[in-house]
């Protein structure tokens, strides 16, 4: 690769991003949209399907620790030796000792990595640190509120045991009838009875199972978290780890080399990260039945957090409307892509001019297929909602349509020089006015018509300087207003005088609608006998 490679000059500039910013003084949260924007709509991955994977739980346990370890698997692409030299100091996501907290809000990896699975599809995958839960600054609102966003955002959510959420998803489930949460691992960390139960996935399933049990004597409320989360997350597993070494632990000098983390956690985490991160193990995020796309995820991102930035925790149903809500807009961004991706192939900037009935046509094949790809994505919110941000789509894709339509006008070489074309002939008109008011001895007359010739004229170098200089631009507008207003009262004028001509000679047979827009209607009628001859309709043009 070479130095100028974007992909490599993203590589080596990218780090930890801040897209949810956190208001310590208010307790609010807010969405920096543009920095989401910039990561998840660059080209190369905006159309993937996305995985994410996010680290959440109590503060200062080692969640930005861990992402850095997942961040050397993901950027060692599939080579054994990806935990890294003895002697390398763990960068990545800010980690720290001490007691006190270090990330805030939610913080993402800027480079969203792509990945060929075992089946050949390419998938993105992004990675997401949380704030930690419990420490003496957040409120519990601030907290539900972090975990319930990566929750809903991430397809893979590690984290320490907690039950906050799983309420939430039990709501939303008696709506939906599908687990509204995907993967979740907890993690144990420092784990100390390996004895008991071994480190590792298959002695922390074992260990689960166990605590998930449900038992008569628990109290009513424990009873019901067990017998939820099952039925809120698609998978459930936990992995015991064992405890780093006191190095890692209580060191302040400890920078992350592996050379002062103990055996066997360094074991341990070789068998763990590969089995969130390996390629066959990847899972996209998937929200009502459908797989996300970045684009569609940034959609999600924009919803959630518009509901809980209100005072009160939201009502599961709200989050359902949220996840509906987002769940057609992302739909409509989708389609309305594709409208703007294959508009762009018929007209788009590098295309020469085509005729209005020719883009026409093209809008509204393109548009019919739009709406039937809209109509086609599986989506929550039931028919009428659905409806609505149908209605929604098309006046986008219509309003994308007037700008094409502009774009493509300002190709047409006639379009161009109207400006010019009408100054010329405002100064041909007046200057042959000038001579027969003068020869008729109106020197008054004759002096405006002189005077307004003089105006066109100057008009006519201004307009030409603004277009050679790029300056004064609005002066330049202003003209061109000017010329535009001046032509369409001509054409209006000359219109009105055919309709009477027709009026008086009705045996010439031209149709209402000619007459009400002639210069239109001829350039549709040339389209229309021409679209003929090539559907080999020679008949038609006898019509
Ligand atoms: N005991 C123990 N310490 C760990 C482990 N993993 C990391 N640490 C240490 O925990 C400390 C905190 O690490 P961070 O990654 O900053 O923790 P965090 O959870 O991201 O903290 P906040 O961002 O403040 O919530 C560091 O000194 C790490 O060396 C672990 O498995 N066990
Ligand atoms: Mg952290």
């Amino acid at each position: 690769m070479s130095s100028s490679d974007p992909l490599l000059e993203e590589l080596e500039a990218s780090g930890p991003v801040q897209i949810v910013i956190s208001d310590e003084e208010h307790h609010q949260f807010s969405l920096d949209e543009e920095a989401l924007e910039q990561i998840l709509l660059q080209e190369r991955v905006r159309d993937l399907h996305v995985v994410v994977v996010s680290v959440a739980g109590a503060f200062r346990k080692g969640k930005s620790f861990l992402l850095d370890f997942m961040l050397r698997y993901m950027y060692s692409q599939g080579s054994d030796a990806w935990l890294g030299g003895t002697d390398e100091p763990l960068t990545g996501f800010t980690w720290r000792g001490g007691c006190e907290r270090q990330t805030t809000g939610i913080q993402a990896w800027s480079h969203v990595f792509t990945v060929e699975k075992p089946d050949g599809s390419r998938v993105a995958v992004l990675l997401l640190d949380t704030q930690g839960a419990f420490d003496s600054q957040s409120t519990i609102k601030d907290c539900a509120t972090l975990f319930a966003l990566s929750t809903m955002t991430s397809s893979v959510q590690v984290r320490h045991a907690s039950r906050l959420f799983t309420e939430y998803g039990r709501l939303a489930m008696e709506e939906i009838y599908l687990k509204p949460f995907q993967s979740l691992m907890f993690l144990i960390r420092d784990w100390s009875y390996p004895y008991e139960h071994a480190y590792g996935l298959d002695g922390g399933n074992k260990f689960l199972e166990k605590r998930l049990q449900v038992k008569q004597n628990q109290h009513e409320e424990l009873q019901n978290v067990r017998k939820h989360i099952h039925s809120c997350f698609s998978s459930i597993s936990c992995c015991l780890l064992p405890h780093p070494g006191l190095k890692v632990a209580t060191n302040p000098h400890f920078d992350g080399r592996l050379r002062d983390i103990d055996e066997e956690f360094k074991r341990e985490l070789v068998n763990l990260v590969p089995l969130l991160l390996a390629p066959e193990n990847l899972m996209e995020k998937e929200i009502s039945g459908s797989k996300v796309t970045c684009r569609d995820l940034l959609q999600y991102f924009r919803a959630y957090m518009k509901i809980y930035q209100g005072e009160e925790l939201p009502h599961p149903k709200s989050m359902l409307q949220a996840t509906a809500e987002a769940n057609n807009l992302a739909a409509v961004a989708g389609a309305k892509d594709s409208y703007s991706r294959s508009m762009e192939q018929v007209c788009g900037g590098d295309r020469p001019y085509m005729s209005p009935a020719d883009l026409e046509r093209s809008h509204e094949e393109l548009k019919q297929s739009c709406v039937r790809q809209f109509r086609g994505v599986k989506k929550m919110g039931g028919e009428e909602f659905c409806l609505r941000y149908q209605e929604q789509l098309e006046q986008e894709i219509d309003e994308a349509y007037a700008s094409f339509l502009k774009h493509n006008d300002g190709k047409n070489i006639f379009f161009a020089a109207r400006t010019p074309a009408t100054l010329f002939a405002v100064m041909f008109v007046m200057y042959v006015a000038s001579v027969v008011t003068g020869f008729v001895g109106l020197s008054p007359a004759a002096a405006l018509c002189n005077l307004l010739m003089g105006l066109a004229l100057l008009s006519l170098c201004v307009w030409v300087y603004v277009r050679y200089s790029g300056e004064f631009r609005e002066l330049g507008c202003f003209i061109d207003r000017l010329a535009e207003t001046l032509w369409e009262q001509v054409r209006i004028t000359a219109n009105q005088s055919l309709s009477v001509f027709c009026f008086s000679f009705p045996h010439l047979h031209l149709s209402a609608s000619c007459t009400e827009n002639i210069f239109y209607d001829l350039s549709r009628f040339y389209d229309q006998v021409r679209f003929s001859i090539r559907a080999g309709q020679k008949n038609l043009l006898f019509h």
